[in-house]
């Protein structure tokens, strides 16, 4: 895949930038967004030249708001792709994956797939704007892997629970005071923040980088097994009248009605 449609890649002296750049739809992604997120961290991973891979949304508005609501009320899913596939899982594995840190530039709301992105990037660093939250459970949508689990290792069991179970948005300044995010700058500061911090890394051993990051990744492993779990239960539980409600209510701009369901 060499020209994309929905991100822009380039390297920029050690970092590799890539960028979601669907500002319309506040930087959602649908499958053939995911699967050039995934070209673009194998393109990543296979430079030489690339040291830490930077992942940030065009605008001041939105990092990444997710899975394209839009599109699954149209479509019932998120759209073509060129593998037939939905490929979300295989994108957080990479970016796990990749010996390289990434570093997620967060330029404004990360909310519901979007925020997982930034919480299974090694660090993020926000501007003063951005905002941080989960939106499945209003849209018919949860992500019961890396999303939930790992979350807790970062901001803990309440707090992690905390923010799935009651959809609030969080300012950077709490983010920060969490340890959801490493540092906080002015938003016209931003992705140059994140390449000092690049080039910062990039003197150090490649191979000492890697190793350490593997052994971070380690003691979660088994998180990825609960992943694959948890996207066989949401491609099943996106059928149900119950997930289509949430979708459908956003793309309505309705508030969802899930009076009728019950989990017992
Ligand atoms: C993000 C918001 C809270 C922002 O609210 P605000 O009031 O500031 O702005 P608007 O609501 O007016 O939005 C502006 C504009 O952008 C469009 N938009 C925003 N987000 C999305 C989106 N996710 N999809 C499509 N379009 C979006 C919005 O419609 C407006 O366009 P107009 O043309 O109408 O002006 C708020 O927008 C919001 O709550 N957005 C939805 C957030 C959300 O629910 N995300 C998806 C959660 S589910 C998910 O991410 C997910 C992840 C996975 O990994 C999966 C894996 C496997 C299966 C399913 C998965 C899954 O569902």
């Amino acid at each position: 895949m060499s020209s994309y449609e929905d991100i822009q890649y380039a390297v920029e002296g050690s970092a590799a930038v890539v960028t979601i750049n669907r500002p319309d739809r506040y930087n959602s992604f649908r499958g053939k967004t995911v699967e050039e997120l995934i070209a673009a961290f194998r393109s990543a991973w296979a430079d030489s030249r690339v040291r830490v891979v930077i992942l940030t949304g065009t605008g001041e508005k939105a990092f990444c708001t997710g899975g394209d609501v839009k599109q699954r009320a149209e479509t019932g899913d998120y759209g073509p792709t060129e593998s037939g596939m939905f490929e979300i899982g295989n994108l957080h594995k990479l970016i796990r994956d990749i010996p390289k840190p990434v570093i997620a530039a967060v330029n404004g709301l990360a909310i519901g797939g979007g925020h997982v992105l930034h919480v299974l990037c090694d660090l993020t660093i926000a501007a003063e704007t951005a905002k941080f939250g989960q939106a499945g459970p209003r849209v018919g949508s949860f992500d019961a892997g890396f999303g939930s689990a790992f979350l807790a290792r970062i901001v803990g069991e309440k707090r992690a629970r905390e923010i799935w179970f009651l959809c609030r948005q969080y300012d950077a300044a709490t983010a920060e005071r969490w340890g959801l995010v490493n540092a906080v700058v002015p938003g016209d500061r931003l992705v140059d923040e994140a390449k000092r911090w690049a080039e910062e890394i990039a003197v150090l051993s490649p191979t000492a980088i890697k190793f350490l990051k593997q052994s971070f990744n380690a003691d979660t492993e088994h998180q990825a097994g609960l992943s694959n779990m948890a996207m066989s239960a949401l491609s099943v539980f996106g059928e149900t009248g119950e997930a289509q409600e949430g979708a459908t209510a956003f793309a309505e701009k309705r508030k969802p009605d899930f009076s009728e369901y019950a989990a017992l």
